[in-house]
């Protein structure tokens, strides 16, 4: 997109040549301008339909001296040869800054709230865009506390990472990563940005009404492009919501907390793109600028000097499968990894977070310090030594096992238990209020169901609780 950048100058804008559409095929949009200089490729195009709408084309091909190829952002019923186009003179821009917060946007900027439209004094911004250099990020060894008891302990959350939840479908994602909003959004100081790529758009509505309801709509600024939008408003709302992020970043100097969901549809979008433009596919059906194309999104979420981008993305899975090479190459960029199990979802073990394949590169005892580190490998050594106890168990039986061997399995079936919490966002279908436990709790009661002080307390006692003293309590 480097060309686009630089060929998007305010002298540009107005004074650039109208061309006509020649051809349409579903979302692909061929539009010839004879005799004038093409727009470049990433290039934004405006149609204006009968009905008042506008229909925007982003330019992704120059067919030949005299036509480029483009991708619709909306659908393209209604649209037909001969209709007039005309170069923006820019990528797609959408409007950013302090007018957008409370606001729902789709990937060209347009309100979808039926609140105001923005005026011209809303400063927009084109959505392509480099990411910081190296030299001007800012890495950073500050933990994000998050209240739920498995994620701080296991795989914090970097304040200005990245960080992704892997699950394959109905494994709960969409739940932990509202959960996430609930007990981070309130408590961040700074503003959040959410994507909504490619998921149904209910949850995007409800996400709204529930954002509004707990008072911290007006500092979150919300950009959809659901499932049932064409691909090319799938593939571009990351950039669009992204740009928002990075002048809040970058011109307003504040914290940013970037919430997407789901960054799968966005390489799946990349995918249909691709296969609509006849480009011939790579590896297990995918585009060939896979990796291109995640690394540019990924790159672009980064913390400068002044001000932090902590990402939280959820990552669908397809077919469980994690060698799926859209969900391998995710991994690549992240800081923390928190992945969901099938198997544990299926025992009602929610979050069903995988305490041995979860993790994060904050886990080191020079940066969270020794008891943290100590106390999750300690969780993590007993919970794989009953795992490898499990398969004896199944066969033989408990009792041929050793006493020591006996008493790991309780004390792992306890923290396992423990690790599980009730959500605020689903207390209204289990009946359990949310809570959320501090680290330096979770620690203690780690530390102390491993010791062994926990052992006459009944396994159910653990379940769904928030810290220790509750199942204490359960037990009185
Ligand atoms: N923390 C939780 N507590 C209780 N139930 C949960 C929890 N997480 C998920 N569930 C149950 O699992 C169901 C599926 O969760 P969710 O919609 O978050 O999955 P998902 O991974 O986002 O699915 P999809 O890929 O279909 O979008 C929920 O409707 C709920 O019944």
């Amino acid at each position: 997109m480097e060309d686009a950048e630089l060929q998007t100058t305010e002298t540009s804008l107005g004074g650039r040549p109208d061309g006509h559409v020649v051809a349409v095929s579903g979302s692909v949009v061929d539009i010839a301008f004879p005799g004038k200089m093409l727009p470049p490729i990433g290039h934004a195009v405006e149609i204006q339909m009968d009905t008042g709408r506008t229909l925007t084309v982003e330019v992704q091909q120059h067919v030949d001296q005299t036509k480029i190829r483009g991708v619709a952002m909306q659908e393209t019923a209604g649209l037909g040869g001969g209709m007039a186009a005309h170069d923006t003179g820019a990528p797609i821009r959408v409007p950013a800054g302090n007018a957008v917060l409370g606001r729902l946007l789709n990937v060209v900027g347009e309100p979808i709230d039926h609140g105001a439209p923005f005026g011209t004094d809303v400063p927009r911004l084109p959505i392509h865009r480099k990411a910081p250099k190296i030299s001007e990020q800012k890495g950073s060894r500050d933990i994000f506390l998050t209240g739920i008891k498995t994620i701080d302990l296991l795989a914090p959350l970097v304040q200005g990472g990245k960080a992704a939840m892997f699950g394959g479908a109905g494994v709960g994602k969409t739940v932990l990563i509202m959960e996430l909003i609930r007990s981070t959004v309130e408590h961040h100081s700074g503003i959040s940005v959410f994507a909504g790529i490619g998921e149904r758009s209910r949850e995007g509505h409800e996400l709204w009404q529930d954002l509004k309801n707990s008072g911290v709509l007006e500092r979150t600024a919300l950009v959809f492009g659901q499932m049932n939008e064409p691909p090319g408003a799938r593939w571009r709302v990351g950039m669009s919501a992204l740009t928002i992020a990075e002048y809040f970043r970058d011109t307003l100097e504040q914290n940013v907390l970037l919430l997407i969901d789901n960054v799968f549809r966005f390489v799946q979008a990349g995918s249909e793109v691709s296969g609509l433009l006849g480009r011939l596919p790579s590896r297990v059906g995918y585009q060939p600028t896979l990796s291109t194309e995640i690394a540019e999104l990924q790159e672009r979420i980064a913390s400068v000097r002044n001000a932090s981008v902590t990402s939280i993305q959820a990552v669908y899975v397809p077919a469980d499968d994690f060698t799926d090479p859209a969900v391998a190459e995710t991994f690549t960029h992240l800081d923390s990894s928190i992945v969901l199990s099938r198997e544990m979802a299926s025992q009602g073990l929610y979050p069903a977070i995988d305490p041995l394949a979860s993790t994060s590169g904050l886990l080191d005892p020079s940066l969270v310090g020794a008891e943290h580190y100590d106390t999750a490998e300690e969780v993590r050594r007993l919970i794989e030594h009953y795992r490898e106890l499990q398969e004896i168990i199944s066969l033989l039986g408990m009792e041929e096992l050793s006493a020591a061997d006996r008493q790991a399995v309780g004390r792992a079936r306890r923290l396992i238990r423990y690790l599980t919490q009730p959500f605020a966002v689903t207390a209204q279908f289990t009946g359990m209020q949310g809570v959320s436990v501090p680290l330096e709790q979770t620690l203690r009661d780690c530390r102390s169901i491993m010791r062994g002080d926990t052992d006459e307390i009944a396994e159910s006692d653990f379940y769904m609780i928030g810290a220790l003293d509750s199942a204490k309590q359960g037990a009185a």
